[in-house]
């Protein structure tokens, strides 16, 4: 498979003829070749998007045919959904059902969600003071927005980020994670066909040096990112030179809280999947599970008979449960972390090594559940993107939320039990962006999504994406007859 950039309503390769290649992740052989954005692309592509952003087919387009638009993304995301689900599997390795329930699924929603809000974003008339004086509030688009997506959910997180973009009425130019490009070319390609006005949507494929180049962009207005804090911290510094408006997505070490009174079973259940979910490559995956040392030996031992029975294998064999980890790269990320909780005193109960026998080729790892867990050993500490349970007793709830909260992140909190007094003091406690009582940390189109501390910056999803992809203008309006 080739693939292209796409600049101003045309496809093309990169100007100097740069490409780069992927991998299956399942096989660990290639996959496919992608036009690798130069410099000259970037700025190509930022032309176009500054251009169409004052052009009167996108700028003068009635809110009711921007919905339109969006609205025949969603459909169109639907009628191929197969083979989108097909192609986020071999692209990014994940179960066939995770792609098809979770990122499909999800993409065509976001869509859908953001072609009802396209003839909803009101303005509003302020009751100031002046006498004689009308004021009144526009929400206008930022304008040229850079979009930079990682690779855990590139096709849900282009399209979390397109819809809101577009709806908006901003231009745009995506950049997908250089691992996993390929469903992001095909939401590029829907895209088009739906009719967008050439220069609205741009699609540069690339790594870290394309990202760079957009954000570095004097004529880019507003970058929204998903990805490593690493990234998110250059990202703040390199957009300073013209003060680019920034929203960030970053990582996450959410904790989840077992209380006494939980249904144990179903917390078992709920934080398999909670942490395991796309091989742990969530960033509000379940990482640290805090569990009542009444309970704790319970639950270990039944999280690790659970662990150890799922199945591991390529996303598009129908049995398999868990699938690969995105690349190479990732897997020993993941080993080196579970050497280091071995190595600092936590009890390996299940797991810890990467998948032999016909699975040796792709990028597998076995789920792994750590008992013993302290709160300062780094697999408690960082985040580790890959599918580990570290399991932490407590004694006290008082001292919950002073341990949950002791992190750089917030992106994500769990909390199992039945006692609703409990969950609500927990859930007012903890410095997260999104809490999940009894339940798994999927989004929803309509609910905000972003953290506190270094898990971001600003919301996405829900009317708070609004905020993100507008700016505030007043108008005074004298009305004194002359
Ligand atoms: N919050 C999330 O959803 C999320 C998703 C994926 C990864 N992560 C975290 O990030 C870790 C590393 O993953 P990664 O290396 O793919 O993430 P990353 O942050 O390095 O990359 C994410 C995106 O940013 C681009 N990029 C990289 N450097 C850039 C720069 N200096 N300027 C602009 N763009 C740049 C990449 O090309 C990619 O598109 C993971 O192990 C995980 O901890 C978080
Ligand atoms: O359902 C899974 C959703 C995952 C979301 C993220 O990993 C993210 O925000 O990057």
């Amino acid at each position: 498979m080739n693939t292209r950039l796409y600049i101003n309503g045309e496809w093309a390769a990169a100007a100097d003829g740069a490409e780069f290649t992927t991998s299956d992740p399942a096989t660990g052989t290639l996959l496919a070749s992608c036009a690798e954005a130069g410099p000259s692309d970037v700025d190509a592509a930022v032309d176009a998007a500054r251009a169409a952003l004052h052009d009167p087919a996108w700028a003068a387009m009635a809110p009711s045919a921007r919905a339109r638009l969006l609205w025949r993304v969603a459909d169109l995301i639907e009628a191929n959904q197969a083979d989108l689900a097909e192609l986020e599997t071999r692209d990014q390795g994940q179960p066939l059902g995770v792609a098809q329930s979770v990122s499909v699924t999800g993409a065509a929603e976001h869509f859908r969600y953001f072609a009802g809000w396209v003839t909803k974003i009101e303005g509003a008339v302020s009751p100031i003071s002046f006498p004689d004086t009308l004021h009144y509030v526009r929400r206008e688009p930022v304008g040229v927005c850079a979009l930079i997506t990682p690779w855990n959910f590139p096709l849900m997180i282009a399209s979390w980020k397109l819809a809101p973009a577009l709806a908006c009425g901003n231009t745009v130019i995506i950049k997908p994670a250089e691992q996993t490009p390929l469903t992001t070319v095909r939401l590029v390609e829907l895209c088009a066909e739906a009719g967008f006005p050439p220069g609205v949507i741009n699609l540069l494929t690339g790594g870290p040096a394309a990202g760079r180049a957009l954000v570095e962009h004097p004529n880019v207005d507003k970058v929204s990112f998903t990805g490593s804090s690493a990234v998110g911290r250059e990202i703040v510094k390199a957009s300073a030179g013209n003060l680019k408006r920034v929203t960030l997505e970053l990582g996450g070490k959410a904790p989840s809280v077992i209380a006494r009174d939980a249904d144990i079973d179903k917390a078992v259940a709920g934080n398999l999947q909670g942490a395991l979910l796309n091989s742990g490559q969530v960033c509000a995956a379940y990482t640290r599970l805090y569990v009542d040392r009444r309970r704790v030996d319970e639950f270990t031992e039944k999280l690790a008979a659970a662990a150890s029975s799922l199945r591991l294998g390529p996303g598009l064999d129908p049995e398999t449960q868990i699938g690969p980890l995105v690349s190479l790269e990732q897997l020993e990320r993941v080993d080196s972390l579970v050497q280091t909780g071995g190595e600092q005193g936590a009890e390996l109960v299940t797991g810890g090594q990467r998948a032999d026998g016909p699975l040796a080729n792709g990028y597998f790892y076995s789920p792994t559940v750590f008992g013993g867990v302290t709160d300062d050993m780094t697999i408690a500490r960082e985040e580790i993107f890959g599918p580990v349970l570290p399991v932490l007793a407590y004694d006290d709830p008082e001292e919950l939320s002073v341990r949950a909260n002791d992190t750089e992140y917030g992106l994500a909190a769990s909390l199992w039990t039945r006692d609703l007094a409990t969950a609500h003091r927990l859930a007012a406690d903890i410095r997260a962006g999104a809490v999940f009582i009894n339940m798994l940390p999927i989004p929803d189109a309509a609910a905000p999504w972003g953290g506190y501390k270094s898990s971001g910056w600003g919301r996405e999803m829900g009317p708070y994406a609004l905020e993100a992809y507008t700016e505030i203008k007043g108008v005074w309006v004298h009305l004194d007859t002359p």
